[in-house]
């Protein structure tokens, strides 16, 4: 499991640490490791030019002393000093390594680099980057070197992952300590490239943490295995009612998602012309053609998927609330969201259930914007979480998993490439089949991002894929997890 903490956290345990160690110490530890990092990315370390960019408090400290290590190994390096004050004893260290202060545009310096370090601002920051840091960062940007960030980009908000304004696009950012929660969530996580994490000793004082990543490891332990006492009933029936005589191809991918994700049965119901699609593509699947919008005839079923191309008339509300009056858990996606926004008194129920939004439709959940929800999306994934009392899966470049009272959940498995249409009701499906083996809404939503984003990596390897070949690349996702590949 990969953690993460808010700055508050970090601050917290680092005063704790530096209370027992002479002043200056993490600053050290800090520095070497961010060397180290540089020097790797350098490969040559002699002769290369790095300019650092520092600011005013531990994070132009860090930048500084890394410098002086890497003039001690023979680097060009120039200091642009940004702030009104500099970090005094790393300045003393750098000049007397042979490091130089920029004089003149400090542009100038950037564009020239083979490496540019970003010590602008770190977990001490507040705001969008002002005057001239926000400058720096843009020339930072557009230069061609290579980008190291300390701590966390500047311009990411370390504690949520929010760019107010400029940032920093790192393609390396060197975090000290533990990772920023703003490094593994959207918008920042985009800024951060890889992640490399500088043991400074924090670890047996930090908290619980803000969020966390499963790995592939994690997801195995997670994911049901068929016993030998297994038949298709115990393993978990799911239903499935989604799809209308309007939009059938969401019932054919949601049903694809659900029988690759190790359902024992997938039950569908629907009306007549996607049940005619799904018993075409899917023989395997238990159909019904509903005659009334109502499932108390479907089967028993361990977990419902309601929602992808549903529609929003009476006939699909009437089918919704029939779902919803079930005592399993129900997985509410797509049109189905849309109905319980109009509807909020559908989601008044005993058993689980897990919504799996996209920012649109969480807008319409909760009336935030959907800017501000795209802007700020841990906080609107965990506030709706909380107000509405259910399990969140809030879709997009990163996927939240929230739920009251766990640490939000964050996946990054995925590739830009899932984004298009019929995606988000393979992931219903397959999130849907994990409910029915038993996994509560929190692990089977987040297991079934975990495997819906590997499937898309899978089956586009740098390609446009389908929809359809997410579904049918679940399989290898799952065995990739479980042979920890
Ligand atoms: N403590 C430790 O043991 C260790 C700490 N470590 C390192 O220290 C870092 C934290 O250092 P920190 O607390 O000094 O804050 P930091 O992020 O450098 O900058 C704060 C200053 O920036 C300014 N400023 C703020 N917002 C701004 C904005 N929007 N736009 C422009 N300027 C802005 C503001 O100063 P102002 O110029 O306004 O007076 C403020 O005072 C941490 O990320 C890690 O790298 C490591 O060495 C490990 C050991
Ligand atoms: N830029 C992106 N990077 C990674 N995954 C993405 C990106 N954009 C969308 N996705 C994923 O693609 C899926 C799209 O789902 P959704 O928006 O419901 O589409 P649809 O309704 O067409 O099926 C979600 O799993 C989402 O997380
Ligand atoms: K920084």
């Amino acid at each position: 499991m990969r953690t993460a903490y808010t700055a508050d956290q970090i601050r917290a345990a680092e005063h704790a640490l530096m209370a027992r160690l002479p002043e200056g110490t993490l600053m050290m530890r800090a520095a070497a490791g961010l060397a180290a990092v540089c020097a790797t990315a350098l490969g040559r370390v002699y002769g290369s030019r790095v300019v650092l960019l520092v600011g005013s408090g531990d994070n132009g400290g860090d930048a500084l002393y890394a410098g002086a290590l890497l003039a001690r190994r023979g680097a060009r390096v120039e200091a642009v000093l940004a702030g009104s004050r500099t970090h005094e004893r790393g300045l003393r260290a750098y000049l007397l390594a042979g490091g130089r202060v920029a004089g003149g545009a400090a542009a100038t310096a950037v564009e020239r680099a083979d490496l540019v370090v970003d010590g602008l601002v770190g977990i001490g920051a507040t705001g969008a980057l002002r005057a001239p840091y926000d400058e720096l960062a843009l020339a930072a940007n557009a230069a061609p070197a290579l980008t190291v960030a300390v701590d966390v980009p500047s311009g990411v908000d370390a504690s949520s992952g929010r760019v107010a304004g400029a940032a920093v696009a790192a393609q390396i950012t060197v975090t000290m300590g533990a990772a920023k929660t703003g490094l593994l969530v959207d918008p920042g996580a985009a800024r951060a490239g890889t992640v490399e994490l500088v043991d400074i000793g924090l670890g047996p004082h930090l908290p619980g943490p803000d969020v966390v990543a499963l790995t592939g490891a994690d997801v195995a332990e997670l994911l049901p295995r068929p016993g030998k006492e297994s038949d298709k009933y115990r393993r978990g029936v799911v239903g499935v009612a989604a799809g209308s005589d309007l939009y059938t191809g969401a019932a054919v991918l949601a049903v694809g998602g659900a029988l690759r994700a190790g359902a024992g049965m997938v039950r569908y119901a629907g009306q007549h012309a996607p049940v005619t699609q799904v018993r075409t593509h899917w023989p395997e699947a238990v159909v019904t053609e509903l005659s009334r919008p109502g499932v108390e005839e479907v089967g028993r079923v361990q977990a419902w998927v309601l929602g992808p191309g549903l529609g929003t008339g009476e006939w699909a509300r009437e089918l919704a609330a029939s779902v919803l009056a079930s005592d399993v858990p129900v997985l509410v996606d797509a049109d189905a969201l849309t109905l319980v926004s109009r509807d909020p008194s559908l989601l008044r129920r005993a058993a689980p259930v897990l919504v799996t939004p996209h920012a649109g439709e969480l807008s319409r959940l909760t009336g935030a914007a959907r800017d501000e929800i795209e802007a700020a999306r841990l906080e609107h994934a965990r506030a709706a979480a909380a107000e509405l009392g259910v399990t969140v899966l809030l879709k997009g470049s990163t996927t939240l998993v929230a739920a009251a009272g766990r640490p939000v959940r964050v996946n990054a498995t995925g590739t830009s490439w899932l984004a298009t249409g019929g995606t988000g009701d393979v992931l219903a499906g397959v999130a849907g089949a994990l409910l029915a083996q038993g996994l509560d809404c929190y692990d089977a939503a987040s297991c079934a991002a975990h495997l819906h984003g590997l499937a898309g990596r899978i089956a586009a390897e740098g390609a446009p894929l389908a929809a359809g070949d997410v579904a049918a690349a679940v399989p290898e996702a799952v065995r990739r997890v479980r042979d920890g590949r």
